[in-house]
């Protein structure tokens, strides 16, 4: 099974660090999102993976080699890092014939390709005139070209439209389905919790997480409770003097912190008190995600 191997990776530019001190892999048979705020470094390790950039210590190996030390690479790890990347009077088709040319491959796998991102009906049109959703899908061609049993995607959604983003994620999911190790990076949580098998998280170059989603979305405590009480504020007194922390919620409805579900009903039913609603709030992915990166966003606005 091939699968990429990062180890102790760290890039510097200068006196910064890019990437520091990075472990992972990335196993056959599943999407792993790869997750980090703004300049946390995913770019930089996938560049190290292609070889696009030098590591300045440590190692990263695709089913065991360097990647400069793979005979065809095309035909081992397909990448989509820039969509911009195609020259804009090329025909799609074209696109594809000179990569396929260059690595040595059959033409007939340009049809292949053209075929399952769907651009068949556009193949002799310049990539200039293709829509961001479509530069995508020549990406994504241009990465299958060679059959390979590993697949890097840098922000593959970013800018897409909802069927875009429902394409791009079936096809991730299949891919992985066929064996394949597919690394994709994002920056949206909820967007990988719905597409990925694994996640490895980074914030200013550091692993954050290395987690199963299951494992992530079954870590994640219970947050706060949603309480609706027919004496709203007769019971938040004996909310409060229970030891939990009560503030107004939409309507009648208070949001309880301090105390479980469980504790609050058994308060209720001690007092004789009335519920109407009784309903554990689970922190968004997304908070989880901020908490756990919190400390290493670039740049932190200051809100109001
Ligand atoms: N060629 C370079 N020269 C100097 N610094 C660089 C270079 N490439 C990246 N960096 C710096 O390395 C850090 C990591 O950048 P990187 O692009 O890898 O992050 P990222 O997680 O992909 O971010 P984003 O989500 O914004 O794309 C940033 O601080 C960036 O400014």
């Amino acid at each position: 099974m091939t699968r990429i191997e990062v180890r102790g990776l760290t890039k510097r530019y200068g006196h910064d660090t890019a990437v520091d001190d990075l472990s992972f892999t990335v196993e056959a048979g599943q999407v792993t999102g790869f997750l980090g705020p703004n300049g946390a470094g995913k770019s930089t390790t996938m560049k190290m993976v292609l070889g696009l950039a030098a590591p300045t210590s440590g190692s990263v190996t695709i089913g065991g080699r360097r990647y400069r030390d793979l005979p065809v690479p095309l035909t081992e790890v397909g990448a989509l890092l820039d969509a911009g990347a195609v020259h804009p009077g090329r025909r799609a088709c074209d696109h594809l014939l000179a990569l396929a040319a260059g690595a040595g491959l059959p033409r007939r796998r340009v049809g292949e390709v053209l075929a399952r991102t769907g651009l068949e009906p556009v193949a002799r049109r310049r990539a200039g005139e293709f829509s961001l959703g479509m530069r995508q899908r020549l990406g994504i061609a241009g990465a299958l070209l060679g059959d390979p049993r590993v697949l890097m995607f840098d922000e593959p959604v970013n800018g897409l439209d909802p069927e875009g983003i429902r394409w791009i994620r079936g096809l991730m999911r299949s891919l992985a389905a066929e064996g394949r190790a597919v690394l994709v990076s994002s920056h949206l949580m909820n967007e990988m919790a719905q597409t990925a098998d694994h996640l490895v998280v980074i914030g200013r170059g550091r692993l954050i997480a290395d987690t199963s989603v299951t494992e992530f979305l079954n870590g994640r405590g219970e947050g706060a409770v949603l309480v609706r009480a027919e004496d709203p504020a007769a019971f938040a007194l004996r909310l409060t003097a229970a030891g939990a922390v009560v503030r107004e919620g939409t309507g009648s409805a208070v949001v309880v912190s301090g105390l479980t579900a469980e504790e609050i009903g058994r308060l209720a039913a001690c007092h004789g008190a009335v519920l109407s609603e009784l309903t554990p709030q689970r922190p968004s992915l997304e908070d989880a995600f901020m908490e756990l990166t919190g400390d290493s966003v670039e740049f932190q606005g200051v809100s109001a």
